[in-house]
C-alpha cells in the first residue's frame, strides 16, 4: 500500500467491500426481432408488431427497476468489437511517453489521459477518447460557449486504430438510435420523439483501461458515478469489475460480464426527459490485484444546443416538473472541468437542476 499514490485512495465509506455480489436479475434482452430492421417501428413496417411491443415491455420493465440491462443479438458485428479491442490492448501496452504524445487536456478534450478524477477522487485507470461523428462540436470551456469542434488525436504507431475505431463508433451509434425508438415507446412516446435531439450528436467512445493494482481494497477504476448523458452502450471483456447501486436496496451489486453482450444504462438526460419514470443509476469500478481490464462504453449524448427538460408529455398535474431547464453543451463543458484535478468543491451533479 506504501507505494499508492493518495489521490487514488477513497474515503472508507466508498471503499468496494471484500464480498462480492453478484447483480442476480438484470434483464438480458434479445434484440434478434429487430437487429435485421433499421425502419421497425414505421407505420410501413410489417413486421411483427408483437415482438417490437414485447421488448418495449422489456426494455421499459429494466429501465424502471434497474435503469441497466443487457443486449444480446444487437447488430453490431463482433469481430468489429474484437478489433478495436485488440489495437487498444496495444495502444495500452505502449510506453508512457507515446501515449502523452495523444494526450488529452483542458483545450484539446479527446485522446488519453491517465489522471481522470471522478467526485474529487483520481480514478485507477487509463482511457482513450474519440468522438463517434466526425466533425463533432461542443463548448469545452463553460466561460466560453462557443462550441469547439473535437479534434481526434490519433497514435502514429497504430495506423489501423483510426478506422477500427470509427467503424466500431458507426456500428454502435445504430444501436444507439434503435434503443433510443424502443426507449421512447416503452415511456409512451411516438418512436422517433428523441431523435430530434441527436441530428448533431456528441457522442464519444472512450477505451477505459484498468492496470491491475496492489491494493485493489483502498481504490476504485471509477468512483461512483452516474453517467451524465441520455445512454451507455458498454462493452467489457470477461474480467468484470463494473458494481451498479441496486435501486431495490442500495447494495453495491457486481454485473456478471457477457462478452458478446452490451451492458446498456440509463443516463441523467434520460431521467430528466422522463420526469424520473426511468433513474440514472450510480455505479463504480473495482480493479483487481492480478488481471487488468478492458471496457469501451459508447456515451450517446445529444447536440450540444439541446436544452434538458421535463418532457412536456411526462408532465401534467400530478407530475409536475421535477427538474429546470439547462443547456447540455454548458453541463457537459462545466462537468468536463472535475475531470482533471481534484477541485475543492462538489463536482456539479444533476441534483442541481432538480426543483425541491
Ligand atoms: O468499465 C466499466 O465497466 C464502466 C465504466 C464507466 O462507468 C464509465 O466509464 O462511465
Ligand atoms: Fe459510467
Amino acid at each position: 500500500m506504501g507505494e499508492i499514490d493518495p489521490a487514488f485512495i477513497q474515503p472508507i465509506e466508498h471503499r468496494p467491500k471484500p464480498i462480492i455480489t453478484e447483480a442476480e436479475g438484470i434483464p438480458i434482452i434479445d434484440l434478434s426481432s429487430i437487429t435485421s430492421n433499421d425502419h421497425f417501428c414505421n407505420k410501413t413496417d410489417h413486421g411483427n408488431i408483437n415482438d417490437t411491443a414485447n421488448l418495449v415491455a422489456q426494455i421499459g420493465n429494466a429501465c424502471e427497476k434497474w435503469g441497466f440491462f443487457q443486449v444480446i443479438n444487437h447488430g453490431v458485428p463482433l469481430e468489429k468489437l474484437e478489433k478495436i479491442e485488440l489495437t487498444a490492448r496495444k495502444f495500452f501496452a505502449l510506453p508512457q511517453e507515446e501515449k502523452r504524445k495523444v494526450g488529452r487536456d483542458e483545450a484539446n478534450p479527446m485522446g488519453y489521459n491517465d489522471s481522470e478524477h471522478t467526485r474529487n477522487v483520481k480514478d485507477w485507470k487509463q482511457v482513450f477518447d474519440f468522438t463517434a461523428k466526425d466533425p463533432s462540436f461542443i463548448p469545452v470551456d463553460p466561460d466560453d460557449l462557443q462550441p469547439k469542434e473535437l479534434i481526434n488525436c490519433w497514435p502514429q504507431s497504430l495506423p489501423e486504430f483510426r478506422e477500427e475505431g470509427q467503424e466500431y463508433a458507426r456500428e454502435v451509434e445504430k444501436l444507439a438510435f434503435k434503443l433510443l425508438k424502443l426507449i421512447a415507446l416503452s415511456l409512451g412516446l411516438t418512436a422517433d420523439r428523441l431523435n430530434c435531439y441527436f441530428k448533431e450528436h456528441a457522442s464519444f467512445v472512450r477505451l477505459n483501461y484498468y492496470p491491475s493494482c496492489p491494493s485493489p481494497q483502498l481504490v476504485l477504476g471509477v468512483t461512483r458515478h452516474k453517467d451524465a448523458g441520455a445512454l451507455t452502450i458498454l462493452a467489457q471483456d470477461d474480467v468484470g469489475g463494473l458494481q451498479v447501486r441496486r435501486k431495490s436496496d442500495g447494495e453495491w451489486v457486481s454485473v456478471t460480464p457477457n462478452p458478446g453482450a452490451f451492458t446498456v444504462n440509463v443516463g441523467d438526460i434520460i431521467q430528466v426527459w422522463s420526469n424520473e419514470k426511468y433513474e440514472s443509476v450510480e455505479h463504480r469500478v473495482m480493479v483487481n490485484s492480478d488481471k487488468e481490464r478492458l471496457s469501451i462504453p459508447f456515451f450517446f449524448y445529444p447536440a450540444h444546443y439541446v436544452m434538458v427538460k421535463p418532457l412536456e408529455e411526462m408532465i401534467d398535474d400530478q407530475n409536475p416538473p421535477k427538474y429546470t431547464e439547462y443547456n447540455w453543451g454548458l453541463y457537459f463543458a462545466t462537468k468536463r472541468k472535475s475531470n482533471f484535478k481534484k477541485l475543492h468543491v462538489e463536482n456539479l451533479q444533476i441534483s442541481h437542476f432538480k426543483i425541491v
